[in-house]
């Protein structure tokens, strides 16, 4: 069975690695919305796969630590690009839920970034 919890967070950043005359080397925002996608038995007991609420649990932290930050300053993020930000959240949420198999990061609804360990 496979669960997904959406999340959204606001942040600013800044491309470094891309030419100066790339927009995206200016300081500027996104809405982000982050999809954590979870492979798993279903509990027969409970009926879950996981709990929804020990997932937001789990990535409330990290959530806490992106949201209205500027994503460059936290470490890690130094080049905060959608990739990035998806195997920086997957090598923190990975370890407590081993359930988790796909981490989505959208800068829009129209681009985003899924990692999956590979
Ligand atoms: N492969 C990637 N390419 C780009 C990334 C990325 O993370 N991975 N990021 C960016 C920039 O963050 C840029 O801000 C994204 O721009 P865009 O998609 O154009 O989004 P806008 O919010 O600027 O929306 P528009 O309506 O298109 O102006 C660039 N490339
Ligand atoms: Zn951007």
């Amino acid at each position: 069975m496979r669960i997904t919890q959406a999340f959204t967070f606001e942040a600013a950043h800044r491309l470094p690695h891309v030419p100066a005359t790339h927009k995206c080397h200016r300081m500027h925002g996104h809405s982000y919305r982050v999809e954590l996608q979870l492979d798993g038995k279903v509990n027969p007991e409970t009926g879950f796969v996981i709990d929804f609420f020990d997932l937001e649990e789990a990535f409330g932290p990290l959530l806490a630590q992106l949201d209205h930050h500027t994503l460059n300053e936290i470490e890690g993020l130094e080049n905060p690009t959608a990739e990035n930000i998806a195997s920086w959240i997957w090598t923190r949420v990975r370890p407590l839920l081993p359930e988790l198999s796909s981490v989505k990061v959208f800068e829009t609804p129209m681009c985003w970034a899924e990692y999956d360990g590979n």
